[in-house]
């Protein structure tokens, strides 16, 4: 039986062990570093910080052993923030060998580097075949088995299929696309502009602001994605402006609720230990911010928020600075990024 050892008991990771111990199929470990949860989940069967109310069936293992959990996994699945993604895979280095496929599902860039999670990967552990599942899919939805649907991507095609295959079941469809960059970049860079949603819903704006941040936002998006390598196709996709509209108008998105509080006034430590998960967006709006100076790409609506976050920028004076600058013309642009694919 294929094994499949899930790194890192949040939300995610939680959601997608279940989801693959129902399968029948293969012997699942979920593994947490934080014995205090371990026990916790023992005890009662449930990861109540995380993810409330979701059974964690007696067939998933649970482990604080991560050498034991690894032994004998063909896939090891990273589900932890992106900022620990390179101290884990460095962590899990000396007990893994080739043969072993990495599947990643968190969504951000390094701080510092501005590395994609592949990059990191590819430094880390350079032998071993690399997958990144992005999409709309969030985690209480997967968990209650709602139909769903995100993009199993690696360089190599035939592994990237072979995921597929694994993460497929009747709730959650699974389709491949070849382009790691453009799949890595959408599910990065669309937190910082659904953080910026959660601003206007928490300033009180409406539909028309929402729609707006949405369209400008995936162009603004594509428009680094593409300097950067990316398929301008990808993100029309389900990694692309898909998980743009779940993050932007979901209940369920740390990074809207986080946006929202800001939006009503609190501050960001305020807003921090309310939410108490990972808001990628943050770190994102930091190296995206650099990223676009870097290559020369005009990102609006990430300056604003990164003013918000790190120079304390009044929210209002960002709308106007959004609403008010340079008029310019949506077909114009559009074709200029086609030209240059
Ligand atoms: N929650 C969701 O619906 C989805 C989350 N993601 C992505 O998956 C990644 C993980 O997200 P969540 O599970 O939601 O986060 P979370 O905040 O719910 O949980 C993160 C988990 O990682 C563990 N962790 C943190 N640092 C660690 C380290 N250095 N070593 C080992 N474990 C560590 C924490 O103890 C916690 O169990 C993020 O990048 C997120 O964007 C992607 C799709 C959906
Ligand atoms: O990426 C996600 C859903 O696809 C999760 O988004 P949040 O991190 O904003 O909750």
């Amino acid at each position: 039986m294929d094994k499949i050892c899930v790194l890192g008991a949040g939300s995610f990771g939680t959601s997608l062990a279940v989801l693959l111990t129902n399968k029948n199929k293969y012997e699942v470990v979920l593994w947490t570093k934080d014995n205090n949860q371990y026990n916790e989940m023992i005890r009662t069967r449930k990861n109540e910080s995380y993810l409330k109310d979701i059974y964690l069936p007696i067939e998933l293992s649970l482990s604080n052993n991560l050498k034991e959990s690894l032994i004998n996994a063909n896939i090891i699945l990273l589900a932890v923030p992106s900022q620990a993604v390179r101290s884990v895979a460095s962590l899990i280095k000396p007990h893994i060998s080739d043969d072993q496929i990495i599947v990643n599902v968190a969504k951000g860039l390094e701080k510092g580097t501005g590395y994609r999670m592949s990059q990191i990967i590819k430094q880390e552990l350079p032998n071993n075949k690399y997958v990144v599942l992005s999409g709309p899919s969030h985690a209480e939805e997967i968990a209650s088995n709602m139909p769903t649907t995100i993009v199993s991507s690696s360089e190599d095609i035939k592994i990237a299929e072979y995921i597929q295959d694994v993460f497929s079941t009747s709730t959650l469809r699974v389709y491949t696309n070849p382009d790691v960059i453009g799949v890595e970049l959408g599910g990065a860079l669309k937190n910082i502009i659904a953080f910026g949603a959660g601003i206007a819903d928490g300033l009180g704006c409406g539909d028309n602001t929402k729609a707006a941040l949405m369209t400008r936002g995936i162009r603004e998006i594509a428009r680094l994605g593409i300097k950067m390598g990316a398929k301008l196709s990808t993100f029309s996709g389900l990694s692309g402006i898909g998980d743009l509209i779940v993050t932007c108008t979901s209940m369920h998105s740390r990074n809207r609720r986080a946006g929202i509080l800001i939006g009503q006034g609190k501050s960001l430590q305020e807003t921090l230990d309310e939410i108490k998960m990972v808001v990628e967006g943050i770190t994102a709006t930091q190296v995206a911010y650099e990223l676009s100076k870097e290559y020369g790409v005009d990102m609006p609506i990430t300056r604003e928020i990164y003013g918000i976050l790190y120079n304390q920028k009044d929210v209002k004076e960002c709308v106007d600075n959004l609403m008010l600058r340079t008029r310019t013309h949506e077909l114009e642009e559009v074709v200029s990024e086609e030209l240059s694919l």
